[in-house]
């Protein structure tokens, strides 16, 4: 068995494993991660950026219909070959050779196989042909091994070959009918992405959809689903399922209807990648999500660190924030606190220090890309009433703004912001619109800065621009 010493063993290459690894080598300490699949993780192969590339072609030719001019120009149907061509190259055709260059551009060693903790600061590492390397971390190990789908229990489900987001995200053509169990965040996108590649969808949204975001937020997207030709059942929920002879997918549902579909998707949330990692060792439970700290240290079962501090854990496995942007903010965190501890530095832990991942609290930013895209930061009414805030709502058409009526004939589209009223600054704020992704990050900033209204009157949004609908919530709210 080789043995190999570093200061830092991070498992798992997604963009959070790989995001740890380089920051610790930034910092001057030697690191090693552990894949074993692709260096890049679900991300880069079979999540954001293929799913968003299957949905981009058809939200440029929308946009294009939508202005005059524009539209006489577009004589044609969206390509599907082309759009599935570009999706592949988004993922780099499932080749992982460009990121594992990076790596070792970086100075990262790089393991491929399955990572185990075995003891204290102890990693095996099985290869594809049964080999085993122990790599041993003089500082910390870091897990960072990800999420997968999960896949309910429901009778015949299984048997039935469903797809999960990999198989949807990875599409070698576009099924004539799919079904899909679910209406968070990976159902509103593949519905919006395969209607839009022609695909008759049908939804079956037992808790309804994007529930968690503002309720005008899941109300949009129904309605323009519904207006693609998706079939949007809310509170339908699946009993069973069966795959025929034919390969089509029945599912019966808990009142007795039955759907047909040649395939099935099932896009309800997700489960932690820690099943085999070996967490039997370290007294905690296999398969479950892992607790940290704010500088992401793993906690015991009696909420204190594990040993002396030396096991962390980022991104998805955490289950704080199941996205890539948050999860690459926790790696800058941990990598950082780690090299900190290392060289006996201060470590900045406080609320918004440099080694505290603060922002995963109540300043989380995600944009949802279906039609309309749905972009939000921070707490909903709903959140930041429950969470004993006294809050002011303002909410203000989006397609009332001059910047809007210029981006599109017919624009639609509504913002919402939420005032915490003791503090007089914005806890949340959500934009549902045509192309309200890039608007984000000033309410981001808006947010994360806690900067007071009264400064805010003094941000001017440029005319004619959507952003000036900042000026009508704030006229709104009055001065
Ligand atoms: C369909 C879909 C679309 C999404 N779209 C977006 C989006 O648009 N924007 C966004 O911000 N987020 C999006 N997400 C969420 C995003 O994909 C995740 O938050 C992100 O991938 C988490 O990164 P991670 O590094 O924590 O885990 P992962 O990306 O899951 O990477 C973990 C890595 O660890 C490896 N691994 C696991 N166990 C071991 C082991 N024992 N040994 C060695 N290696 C191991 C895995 O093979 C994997 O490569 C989407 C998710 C899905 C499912
Ligand atoms: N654009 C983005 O940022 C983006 C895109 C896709 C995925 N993601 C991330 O990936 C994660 C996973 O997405 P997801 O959509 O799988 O999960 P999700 O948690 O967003 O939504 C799952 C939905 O399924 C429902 N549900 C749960 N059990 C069910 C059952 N048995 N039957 C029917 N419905 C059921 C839930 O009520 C929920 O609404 C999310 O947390 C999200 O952050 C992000």
């Amino acid at each position: 068995m080789d043995t190999t010493t570093y200061d830092v063993v991070v498992i798992g290459a997604g963009p959070v494993g790989e995001n740890i690894a380089d920051r610790v080598a930034q910092g001057g300490l030697r690191a090693a991660i552990v894949e074993r699949e692709l260096v890049g993780g679900e991300c880069s192969y079979w999540a954001c950026m293929p799913t968003k590339a299957l949905l981009r072609s058809a939200a440029a030719l929308r946009a294009a219909r939508q202005v005059p001019g524009a539209r006489e120009a577009v004589t044609g149907d969206l390509d599907t070959a082309a759009v599935l061509r570009r999706r592949d190259s988004f993922a780099s055709n499932w080749k992982d050779d460009g990121q594992v260059s990076w790596l070792s551009q970086a100075g990262i060693s790089l393991y491929r196989g399955q990572g185990r903790i075995s003891s204290t600061r102890v990693v095996e590492v099985t290869g594809e042909d049964g080999a085993t390397t122990s790599l041993t971390a003089r500082h910390a190990v870091v897990i960072a091994t990800g999420s997968g789908a999960l896949v309910p229990d429901i009778a015949g489900l299984r048997e039935a070959a469903p797809w999960t987001s990999r198989e949807a995200a990875a599409a070698s053509a576009v099924p004539g009918r799919l079904a899909i169990i679910g209406g968070g965040v990976v159902a509103s996108e593949m519905a919006t992405a395969f209607a839009g590649l022609g695909a008759s969808v049908t939804m079956l949204a037992r808790d309804g959809v994007l529930p968690l975001a503002e309720p005008f937020a899941g109300e949009r997207v129904v309605e323009s689903l519904r207006d693609a030709g998706v079939s949007v059942r809310l509170g339908a929920e699946a009993g069973s399922v069966k795959r025929d002879d034919d390969g089509t997918v029945s599912v019966t549902l808990t009142d007795g209807e039955q759907i047909e579909a040649d395939e099935l998707l099932v896009a309800i949330g997700r489960t932690p990648n820690t099943r085999d990692i070996g967490l039997d060792h370290i007294g905690l439970t296999p398969g479950a999500w892992l607790t940290v700290d704010d500088t992401l240290r793993v906690l015991g079962g009696d909420g204190a660190p594990i040993g002396d501090g030396w096991l962390y854990a980022a991104g998805d496995v955490n289950r704080r924030v199941l996205l890539t942007h948050q999860g690459k903010y926790q790696a800058r965190a941990v990598g950082d606190v780690i090299v900190a501890r290392a060289k006996g530095e201060a470590v900045e832990d406080g609320r918004w220090g440099r080694h505290a991942a603060t922002a995963d609290e109540r300043a989380v930013p995600q944009v949802v890309f279906t039609e309309p895209e749905i972009a939000s930061v921070g707490l909903t009414a709903a959140a930041a009433a429950a969470a004993g805030l006294r809050t002011r709502v303002v909410d203000h058409d989006l397609g009332a703004v001059a910047g809007s009526a210029l981006h599109a004939d017919g624009y639609r589209g509504h913002a919402r912001m939420v005032v915490d009223e003791d503090r007089k600054v914005i806890v949340g704020f959500t934009l549902a619109g045509p192309d309200v992704a890039e608007l984000l990050h000033a309410a981001t900033i808006a947010v994360v800065g806690e900067v007071p209204l009264d400064r805010l009157w003094h941000a001017v949004p440029a005319f004619p621009t959507v952003s000036e609908v900042w000026l009508r919530l704030l006229e709104a709210y009055g001065r």
